[in-house]
């Protein structure tokens, strides 16, 4: 390697952490480097461990924070300048300066009398640099003003992230997301929403599950069960206060889950859907008719899932039976005009981050009108018109949900919204159109977990 000449301080930069500018001391009293780290957390498996840690890469700007993570070579004893000695994480990075770059050792520390943000120790200071102790900046200037663009968002590395998988379930679907996640170097943790518990307590929010507190994550995979939706709802809200990403938030999903409240939500937002009525009182049963049309309609229990609760009626006399049958019962339900040229035929899309990944038709059973596959119905991959994808679209936005499975139905007067589910089962669509649904998934994750440019403080 080509000579290098440092001052006592000098601008570095550590790609591999993600960090483009960094001013380090020069400290040859060390023999390891040192990094100003805080939140600190060890995670991974043991064979394969990592640790998580936050930098805050300009002294003074707290508000500016890179999330960092790197696999962890060591744990050892450090004794600093001032005599105490500390354990800390010991990890292997790439130092880049004055066009050079080779790997170092750093331990990180959030001791707050660390004045700088990097010590440089004997260990870096390789043959090739040669120390002048009264000079300073002897190499080119880096600028903290990447982090204020969007540079910094491009030049962040591939990182291990620490994910939650919010479910109850062992299924096609956890698995998938726990074995692609792993495939990609993360660690994905599965979590049983019930199993969580927390205080609700406005100064630090946090999440506790098996008699800890649950560390920070990168992102929350919620998979939320119908029968669980307020409380796991309180957990995704939870996690939302402490600032985690969410791929899906708790507002959408409980929106979308109350059939009446999901409807009056794609109506106010002109979303095409089958005319839709509901109403408490049995007094008003041949009204609520009305106002949806004449038979044959379908009623549908407001708690259905699989298509468990979806009654098509033939007639009104029928219509008028099933709803006395359902309010005799207290369930609540709706009454929706039945599109009858779906003819037993709903398209469901796959929307991720705003885009519609796959689409498969699903065709109901012999002589059934539910095309759920639960009800024994089949599906296969369909190719879906412009409107049909904005119309998906739309539907997924409407609840601002990052993944979702939107149900249509082919009806004359254009695409029509059925429901939008923010637990979409991934085994039934990635068999049927062949497509990576997970690693989608994935893509958009990591996308998000990004850093984001700072905005500058004036005079800052
Ligand atoms: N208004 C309608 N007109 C025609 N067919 C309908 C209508 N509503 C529902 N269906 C059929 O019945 C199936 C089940 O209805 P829906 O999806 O609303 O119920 P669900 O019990 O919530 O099912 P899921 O398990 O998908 O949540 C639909 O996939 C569709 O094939
Ligand atoms: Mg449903
Ligand atoms: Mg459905």
């Amino acid at each position: 390697m080509e000579n290098l000449a440092f001052g006592w301080e000098e601008w570095v930069a550590l790609p591999g952490l993600g960090l483009p500018a960094i001013k380090a001391k020069v400290d040859t009293g060390a023999r390891t480097s040192a990094l100003h780290a805080h939140d600190i957390e060890t995670f991974g498996s043991a064979a394969h461990p990592k640790v998580r840690f936050n930098v805050h890469p300009i002294a003074g700007r707290e508000d500016i924070v890179i999330t960092c993570s790197a696999p962890l070579v060591d744990r050892r004893e450090v004794t600093s300048s001032n005599g105490e000695s500390e354990q800390r994480y010991v990890i292997e990075t790439k130092l880049e300066v004055g066009g050079q770059s080779w790997p170092i050792e750093v331990t990180l520390t959030n001791r707050a009398g660390l004045t700088s943000r990097m010590l440089l120790g004997r260990q870096a200071l390789n043959d090739h640099i040669t120390i002048s102790a009264t000079e300073r900046r002897l190499q080119p200037d880096l600028s903290y003003d990447v982090y204020h663009t969007a540079a910094v968002r491009k030049t962040a590395p591939k990182r291990a992230l620490r994910i939650a998988v919010l479910s109850r379930e062992d299924n096609y679907s956890t698995r998938r997301l726990v074995d692609v996640g792993e495939e990609r170097g993360h660690t994905v943790e599965v979590i049983d929403t019930t199993r969580c518990y927390m205080a609700i307590n406005a100064m630090a929010p946090e999440v506790h599950y098996d008699g800890k507190r649950l560390p920070r994550y990168d992102a929350v995979i919620p998979r939320i069960g119908a029968s669980i939706t307020p409380y796991g709802t309180a957990v995704i809200r939870q996690f939302e206060t402490i600032g985690t990403y969410c791929v899906n938030g708790s507002a959408g999903i409980t929106a979308s889950r109350d059939k009446l409240h999901a409807h009056q939500v794609l109506a106010s937002k002109k979303i095409g859907m089958p005319t839709t009525a509901f109403a408490a009182s049995p007094k008003d049963t041949s009204n609520l008719m009305g106002l949806v049309g004449t038979a044959p309609l379908i009623v549908k229990l407001l708690e259905s899932t699989q298509g468990k609760g979806v009654v098509l009626a033939e007639t009104k006399k029928a219509a008028e039976s099933v709803i006395d049958a359902f309010r005799g019962l207290k369930a609540n339900f709706l009454v929706q005009d039945f599109v009858k040229e779906a003819a037993g035929e709903d398209i469901r899309c796959l929307v991720i981050a705003g885009k519609v990944v796959a689409a498969m038709k699903r065709t109901g059973a012999d002589g059934d009108f539910r095309s759920n596959l639960h009800r024994g119905g089949s599906a296969k991959v369909v190719r879906i018109s412009k409107e049909e994808r904005d119309t998906a679209l739309r539907a997924a936005r409407a609840f601002g949900l990052g993944k979702a499975g939107v149900d249509l139905l082919r009806s004359e007067s254009g695409p029509k919204v059925l429901e939008v589910n923010s637990s979409p089962g991934f085994e039934g669509i990635e068999k049927a159109t062949g497509k990576d649904i997970v690693g989608k998934l994935y893509d958009e994750i990591e996308a998000r977990v990004k850093p984001q440019p700072v905005r500058k403080r004036k005079g800052g």
